[in-house]
């Protein structure tokens, strides 16, 4: 059996109920005021029984244990000006909203006196929160926020300057034949103009001169490694920019310590 009990109302309103042994105890009872009040329930398509017996006795009221929840009222909505301490009540009326801020406190006699005011000055040094230290990282982030967009000329985008690497053109401007060059502090001064730079990154010295005018960051900031080691402002500027890739085609040599070439 699908039903745990059958409740069946005969014509002469005799009740005749199959108990089911093994079957918990209804809630609410069998005849309880809920039951009685309970609108007719729909009958469900679904449900091969109801329409076998529809079609013998109208009569007939089958109720299933999992109709049970069905019948529970939804609960009593208590208003919180009426509700005491304990039960669901005192759980409504202790969801508060949260207090507004008040400029100062309502006197018995009506009038707002002012909160007392908060003296800053007597917080010991060590427990006030301490500005970050500038360090060259964050100087260099807030510089790169103020600055204005560099606009490439037409020619000169990343796109044309992989083209033009990928072409496997060499851009070092070295002598043909010597490569790599062992290049000294002194040697790399000497190459500090637009047309003529060179800049040392990681040790690596690269001629920049090719790249200038694709550089996302413009000319002016690039030409300011120019003639000397760029490495520390690169990192500080775009150290997940892969120069070594980039400059691949612009490498002369390495820099070496004192003189040499
Ligand atoms: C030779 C070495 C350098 C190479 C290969 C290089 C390459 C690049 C690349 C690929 C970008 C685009 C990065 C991105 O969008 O994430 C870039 C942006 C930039 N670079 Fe460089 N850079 C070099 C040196 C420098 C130096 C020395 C400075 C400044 C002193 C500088 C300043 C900038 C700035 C400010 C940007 C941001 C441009 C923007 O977002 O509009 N770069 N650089």
């Amino acid at each position: 059996m699908s039903f745990l009990w059958r409740k069946v109302l005969q014509s002469n309103s005799s009740v005749d109920v199959v108990y089911d042994e093994d079957a918990a105890p209804s809630f609410p009872a069998l005849d309880s005021a809920q039951r009685a009040n309970r609108p007719q329930a729909e009958p469900d398509e679904n449900d091969e029984e109801h329409d076998e017996r529809s079609t013998v006795d109208e009569s007939i009221v089958t109720v299933t244990a999992d109709r049970s929840s069905v019948d529970m009222p939804p609960p009593t909505r208590i208003p919180r000006h009426q509700s005491g301490g304990g039960g669901p009540a005192s759980i409504v009326s202790s969801a508060r909203a949260p207090p507004t801020v008040q400029s100062g406190t309502t006197s018995s006699s009506g009038q707002e006196r002012p909160l007392p005011k908060f003296n800053f000055s007597n917080i010991e040094e060590s427990t006030r929160l301490a500005a970050p230290p500038k360090t060259a990282q964050t100087t260099a982030a807030l510089a790169r926020r103020r600055r204005e967009k560099v606009a490439l000329e037409p020619g000169f985008s990343q796109l044309d300057w992989a083209t033009l690497k990928n072409s496997g053109k060499d851009l070092s401007g070295r002598p043909q034949g010597i490569r790599p060059m062992q290049i000294s502090l002194e040697e790399l001064k000497r190459h500090s103009t637009k047309e003529d730079a060179w800049t040392t990154l990681g040790g690596k010295v690269y001629n920049i001169s090719p790249y200038l005018r694709y550089h996302p960051g413009g000319v002016k900031e690039l030409m300011r490694c120019a003639g000397r080691d760029g490495t520390r402002l690169f990192n500080i500027t775009h150290m997940w920019v892969n120069y070594e890739r980039l400059l691949s085609n612009c490498f002369i040599g390495y820099l070496v310590p004192g003189g040499g070439s």
